[in-house]
């Protein structure tokens, strides 16, 4: 359900594992609060990246689920465990990140993304409304008003949109996970390590 490796030495990349769209399943969820306390927890780790496996970050929520009651840890706690760590954590999106995969993102230090992926909060096309932080960290990020727009109308948003309302950090055209890796070296003075 997720993946934990370390790269370059010092960077722990959490993959998230969960076909097709690498939905936030109980068990990636379970997998991910995990990871990201080891992650926190590791002396030798001084970054953190976080991945979706096969072209894809998180398509959100896993619909297959939504007629079960929640099992596994909620998703805002582990949201905020990843924005409380003291080590910097940064999304790398590729494909899409939507929804809690979008509020995945939204509470990472860093967003670096691949030029092609998308963006959005599709929750009002299922009748509800972003539960787990999105309607905070957005507005701090990009303003009400554009806020709104997404949230309210569940448009997706290209990544280089996303850059110019100032979502993300970065946007690539090569391997996204690379980058957030590099990203996240420069991000703790170890650019070139
Ligand atoms: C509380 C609520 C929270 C925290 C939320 O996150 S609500 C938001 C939940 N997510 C969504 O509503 C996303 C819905 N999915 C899509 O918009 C699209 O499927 C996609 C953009 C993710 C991919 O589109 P596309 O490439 O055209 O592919 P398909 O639509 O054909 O989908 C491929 C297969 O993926 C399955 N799928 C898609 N989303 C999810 C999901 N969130 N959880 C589980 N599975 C998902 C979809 O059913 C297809 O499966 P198969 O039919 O191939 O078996």
């Amino acid at each position: 359900m997720t993946r934990y490796e370390i790269v370059k030495r010092s960077v722990a990349l959490i993959t998230l594992t969960n076909p097709p769209v690498n939905a936030l399943s109980s068990a990636v969820r379970l997998a991910l609060s995990k990871n990201v306390e080891r992650a926190m927890g590791d002396p030798e780790v001084t970054a953190v990246v976080i991945c979706g496996e096969n072209g894809t970050f998180c398509g959100g929520a896993d619909i297959r689920e939504f007629s079960e009651p929640l099992q596994g840890p909620p998703l805002l706690p582990l949201l905020d465990a990843v924005e409380a760590g003291e080590k910097p954590v940064v999304a790398a999106i590729e494909g899409v990140a939507l929804g809690g995969g979008f509020e995945l993102a939204l509470f990472c230090h860093y967003r670096v993304a691949h030029y092609k992926s998308r963006l959005g909060l599709p929750e009002v096309t299922l009748g509800i409304l972003p539960a787990a932080g999105a309607t905070q960290r957005l507005p701090r990020l990009i303003g009400i008003p554009a806020s709104l727009q997404m949230i309210t109308t569940g448009q997706h948003i290209l990544a280089q949109e996303a850059l110019k309302l100032g979502i993300l950090d970065q946007v690539t055209q090569k391997n996204v996970c690379e980058v957030a890796v590099e990203f996240a070296l420069g991000a703790v003075g170890m650019s070139g390590a």
